[in-house]
């Protein structure tokens, strides 16, 4: 794992002509789906959080492990996890009772920060005024071209800060389209960092820039446009 320290924070600049100088508390209101992650409020849920780190390392390894390792080995450990995975769906289910308020976080079950959700990476998230930024390390699982990240992937993650951002329009809503321009391939095993804010807003449409970097070098760059239900 990379040790690339965090962009270092842009100075603070005017707010950008058409985006609305939202305030500090509503922003924060706005993504308290996404951050700060809280500590776990019970200890089956920290449990869980324990349990999804362990399967995040299980699907790490098995990516990487050899086929032409010893057979009788995989095909034990294959008879091992398959018991295992039945053994945890025998468990009471989040989806045989109503969601708790913390079960509905996108902290708690996003595939890119989700801390219960064994495909995130995890993502980490931090917010700066309307600026947010993140970062993540990206394992064997998600690779595309040898040693890179797969292309939608890149995307993929590029939707997840940017939906975090488009709060910097006091309001949030869905992704109508995303474009990423992929510059230089994404690096797996190594700290990429994101930064995303919101350029324009009209109406109920949101316009958000983002950018990441590996060891400081942009990787790719995009916009997408959020749409925010109609007032009913
Ligand atoms: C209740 C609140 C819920 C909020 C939950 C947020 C949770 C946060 C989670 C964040 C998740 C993170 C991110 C995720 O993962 S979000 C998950 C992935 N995204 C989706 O599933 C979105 C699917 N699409 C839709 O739901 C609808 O199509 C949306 C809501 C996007 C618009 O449907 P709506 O019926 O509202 O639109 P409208 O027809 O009245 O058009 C309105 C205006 O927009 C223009 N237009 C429309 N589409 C496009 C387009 N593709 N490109 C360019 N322009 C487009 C259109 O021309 C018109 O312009 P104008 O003529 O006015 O100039």
């Amino acid at each position: 794992m990379s040790t690339t320290e965090p962009l270092p924070a842009a100075e603070a600049a005017p707010p950008l002509a058409g985006v609305p100088d939202v305030p500090a508390d509503v922003l924060a209101e706005l993504r308290s789906t996404w951050l700060p992650r809280p500590e776990p409020d019970s200890a089956g849920r920290a449990e869980r959080h324990r349990l999804a780190e362990a399967a995040r390392r299980l699907i790490e390894a098995v990516k990487l492990v050899d086929p032409e390792g010893d057979a009788d080995a995989l095909g034990s450990v294959a008879d091992e996890v398959s018991d295992l995975a039945a053994r945890i769906a025998a468990l009471p289910s989040v989806e045989q009772r109503t969601p708790s308020f913390e079960d509905l976080q996108l902290h708690e079950r996003s595939p890119f920060v989700g801390a219960a959700n064994p495909l995130a990476p995890p993502m980490e998230l931090e917010a700066d005024g309307p600026v947010v930024r993140a970062h993540a390390v990206f394992g064997a699982a998600y690779e595309g071209p040898m040693g890179r990240v797969h292309g939608g992937y890149v995307a993929a993650a590029f939707d997840e800060v940017m939906g975090v951002a488009q709060s910097g329009a006091g309001a949030l809503g869905m992704t109508a389209y995303l474009t990423v321009r992929m510059k230089r391939g994404t690096p797996l095993h190594q700290r990429i960092d994101y930064e995303a804010e919101v350029v324009r807003v009209e109406g109920r449409k949101a316009w958000v820039e983002a950018r990441s970097y590996a060891d400081g070098v942009l990787v790719a760059d995009g916009e997408g446009l959020f749409i925010r239900a109609r007032a009913v």
